[in-house]
């Protein structure tokens, strides 16, 4: 194996002296990030500031939410149409029961397979205070806890979102560092908790089933935390189709840039296609049926305010880099994207993502 099959080709940009380092060690984490944002569009962001601990508890609330009978989680269901996307989206249509053998040990997963015919379910909360995108919450005794435990991982997210938001700037080289800062208030985030079941692998193969097919996210930042699970693939820089792992790297951020911030950047940051797929360890298969382990991932999608006007910034236009864009306002951009993917995924879709 050479040297390059064992580095990851996402870069890792290390904000553990972003606070203590001083000026200096600023500014090269945020050219640091930057750059990733650049060549990559995605960084595996470590020493963030979110304690592993607290990690862990957001995926164990996860598990416990789906773990719950499919009518406690159709307490709280996503509204129909992509104008509020809050609370829980169940699986699709997309049956992929009918490739299992009858094998009476796989009685117990394939009765759970069988009531749910996609592959992902998601759990989608925001700011309490968004009017427009008003929380749906299961009732506090269904999921002791999980309103008051979301709600604040929420903002504890955003305090490392405004982090980045900053070094975004500084990083760009913007005179105001606080740019990003004063179009994001936090309130216009969206923390989704995702479930992919267990999928036999022949069903993405031969794409019967998929876990996320490739896409971009729409806001100004994705930021997060996947299991060890494996599946997450981004595309290679200047090589359209081919994508490579965005392996879990414990208790890393996988942080990239949406389509907002590269309409802002002109081009300069990328918004890199990603999707989920099967997981390259075979460990992470069981049976003859090469059944995948079910994967959680825990996104978080920073947006500024909904009249926010996007246009490219002057510090990325130059006489060889004329604006690309036209100025639009995101709240427009957000409904044409959820209106898109609304026609053909009429539940599930509608993320910033
Ligand atoms: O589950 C993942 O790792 C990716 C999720 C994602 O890309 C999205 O929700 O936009
Ligand atoms: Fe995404």
């Amino acid at each position: 194996m050479g040297l390059g099959d064992c580095q990851p080709a996402i870069p890792t940009v290390d904000f553990a002296e972003w606070t203590s380092g001083g000026p200096d060690r600023r500014k090269q984490i945020a050219n640091d990030f930057v750059a990733a944002c650049r060549t990559v569009g995605f960084a595996y962001i470590i020493n963030h500031g979110v304690a592993p601990g607290r990690v862990k508890e957001a995926f164990a609330m996860s598990q416990k939410l789906f773990d719950l009978g499919h009518e406690q989680k159709m307490l709280a269901p996503h509204p129909p149409g992509g104008a509020v996307h809050r609370g829980y989206s169940w699986p699709g249509f997309e049956k992929i029961t009918q490739t299992f053998g009858d094998e009476a040990d796989r009685e117990d997963l394939k009765k759970r397979l069988r009531s749910i015919a996609d592959v992902k379910e998601s759990y989608e909360v925001g700011s309490e205070n968004n009017q427009d995108q008003p929380n749906i919450w299961l009732p506090e005794d269904v999921l002791p806890g999980f309103r008051s435990f979301t709600t604040e991982f929420y903002w504890q997210m955003n305090t490392i979102a405004r982090m980045l938001l900053r070094a975004m700037a500084i990083g760009i080289g913007l005179d105001d560092e606080e740019f990003f800062l004063s179009r994001h208030s936090g309130h216009n985030n969206q923390l989704r908790l995702l479930h992919y079941p267990p999928v036999p692998a022949a069903d993405i193969e031969s794409q019967r089933a998929s876990r996320m097919p490739a896409h971009s996210d729409w806001g100004t930042l994705t930021m997060l935390f996947q299991d060890d699970c494996g599946g997450l693939e981004v595309e290679k820089p200047h090589k359209e189709g081919e994508f490579m792992s965005a392996h879990p790297l414990k208790d890393a951020i996988v942080t990239n840039v949406g389509d907002l911030l590269q309409r802002w950047s002109n081009d300069k940051l990328k918004s890199t296609l990603h999707r989920v797929t099967l997981p390259p360890q075979q460990d992470r298969f069981s049976g003859d049926e090469r059944m995948t382990r079910a994967r959680y991932s825990i996104p978080y999608f920073v947006a500024p305010e909904g009249p926010t006007i996007v246009e490219c910034l002057p510090a990325c236009i130059d006489e060889k880099h004329a604006a690309k864009y036209k100025a639009i306002r995101w709240n427009d951009y957000m409904l044409m994207r959820a209106g898109m993917s609304y026609e053909d995924q009429p539940v599930e879709s509608g993320v910033p993502g």
